[in-house]
C-alpha cells in the first residue's frame, strides 16, 4: 500500500487548462502536501474534474506546471506519474471478477499473474471487500462497487491518489459510512490524496484542508475551521457551509448597531449566529418571519429585514411558536466584511 515514503506532495503552479475555447482552468497554483488529503469543492463547471485530470496527466496544459515532490511531470504520461484515479462510475470492468478487477492495472504492467491476485487481495482487505473476490461487479452493491474501485487504486501503490466524486452514486445514509471509512483508510495508509466533491457535509467531514475553485482560480485555501469561519471572499461565503452566509449589501436598511461595512461593500452573518426573540415594540431589528422549515435537530427559519431574505438555525424547540415579526439578535463580533470587489476585510 501507499505510505508517506512513496507519496509526494502535489504543487500545481499557474496552471492553465483550455478544452478548445473554454477556459477551464485560468492558472491555478495549489499545493498538496505529502500525506494530505485535499478536498476541492467548487460549483459545477467550476474545472474539478480538469484539475484533477491535469494532476494525472489526462490533460495537456497550455501553461503552468505541475510537480510531483521536486520532480516536475508537467510532460510525463500518464502511465509513468505513479497516479490512480476513482471516477464517479468507477469504470469496473463487467465481465472480469472483483480479483481481476482489482489486480488488472498490475497485470497490464507485467506483474505475474499469482502475484498480482496476492496482492488484489490484500488490497480487497484494507478496503473491505475480501470476501467479494470472486463476483462480478453486477453482483455488487453501490458501496461494494465503490470499495473495489478503491482497491483498484491503491494496489497500484499511487503517489497520489485521485478520488472524482467517487461517493456521488451512493444514498445518504451509505455515505456518510464510507466518507469515515475513506478517512480512516487515508489515516492507515497515508498518501496524498485530493478528493473532489459536491457534498459540502462530505468536504468538511473529510478534508484536511478545503481548496475552494470557483471559474477556473483557487480562490481560497485552507482547514474547514478557517474557510468557513473566515471566508476569503463573498463567493466562498455564499458556497462553504451547510447555509450560505447571509449577506447585506452596504446600504441595506438594516444592521446590526456597529456594524459598519465599507461604501459598496457587504456584511454578512451565519445563519447560526443570528438569535431570535420575541418582538419587542420599540425594537429596529425586527424582521418577519416567511417560513420555518424543521430539519431535525435544528430549524431553518426563513426571515425577511428591511426587504433582504434571511436564515436563521436555531436549534428545534427553542424558537417554538415564533410567527409574525421577531427581534434579531446578531452580535457584531460575528459580522463579516467584504468590500466592493467581494473581498474580505480583517
Ligand atoms: N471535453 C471538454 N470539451 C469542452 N469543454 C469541456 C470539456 N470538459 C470540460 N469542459 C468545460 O470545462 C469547464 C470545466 O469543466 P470541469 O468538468 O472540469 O468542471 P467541474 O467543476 O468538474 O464540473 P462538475 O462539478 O459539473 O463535474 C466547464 O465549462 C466545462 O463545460
Amino acid at each position: 500500500m501507499t505510505d508517506l515514503a512513496t507519496a509526494d506532495g502535489v504543487r500545481l503552479s499557474g496552471l492553465k487548462v483550455a478544452h478548445g475555447d473554454v477556459v477551464a482552468l485560468r492558472g491555478v497554483d495549489l499545493t498538496v502536501r505529502r500525506g494530505e488529503l485535499l478536498v476541492v469543492v467548487g460549483p459545477s463547471g467550476a474545472g474539478k474534474s480538469t484539475l484533477l485530470r491535469a494532476v494525472a496527466g489526462l490533460e495537456n496544459p497550455c501553461a503552468g506546471t505541475v510537480h510531483f515532490g521536486d520532480r516536475e511531470v508537467t510532460r510525463v504520461r500518464p502511465g509513468e506519474r505513479q497516479v490512480a484515479m476513482v471516477f464517479q462510475s468507477y469504470a469496473l470492468f463487467p465481465h472480469l471478477d472483483v480479483a481481476a478487477n482489482i489486480a488488472f492495472g498490475l497485470r497490464a504492467r507485467g506483474v505475474r499473474s499469482a502475484e498480482a491476485r496476492r496482492l488484489a487481495a490484500a488490497a480487497a482487505t484494507v478496503v473491505g471487500c475480501g470476501h467479494l473476490l470472486a463476483r462480478r461487479p453486477a453482483q455488487l452493491s453501490g458501496g461494494e462497487r465503490q470499495r473495489v474501485a478503491l482497491a483498484r487504486a491503491l494496489v497500484r501503490e499511487p503517489k497520489v491518489l485521485l478520488l472524482d466524486e467517487p461517493m456521488s452514486q451512493l444514498d445518504p445514509q451509505l455515505r456518510v459510512s464510507m466518507r469515515a471509512e475513506l478517512r480512516a483508510l487515508h489515516d492507515r495508509v497515508g498518501g496524498t490524496t485530493i478528493h473532489v466533491t459536491h457534498d459540502q457535509a462530505e468536504a468538511m467531514a473529510l478534508a484536511d484542508r478545503l481548496a475552494v475553485l470557483n471559474d477556473g482560480v483557487v480562490v481560497q485555501v485552507g482547514t474547514p475551521t478557517q474557510v468557513w469561519g473566515a471566508p476569503a471572499t463573498d463567493f466562498v461565503a455564499r458556497f462553504v457551509g451547510a447555509l450560505p452566509m447571509n449577506l447585506f449589501p452596504a446600504d441595506a436598511p438594516w444592521r446590526p448597531a456597529g456594524v459598519r461595512p465599507p461604501t459598496g461593500g457587504q456584511w454578512g452573518v451565519r445563519a447560526e449566529a443570528v438569535g431570535l426573540a420575541p418582538a419587542g415594540a420599540d425594537d429596529d431589528g425586527q424582521a418577519e418571519v416567511v417560513r420555518v422549515e424543521p430539519m431535525g435537530a435544528d430549524l431553518h427559519v426563513h426571515l425577511r429585514v428591511g426587504g433582504n431574505p434571511l436564515v436563521a438555525r436555531a436549534p428545534a424547540g427553542t424558537v417554538d411558536g415564533l410567527t409574525g415579526r421577531v427581534t434579531l439578535r446578531v452580535d457584531p463580533a460575528a459580522v463579516h466584511l467584504f468590500d466592493a470587489d467581494g473581498r474580505r476585510l480583517p
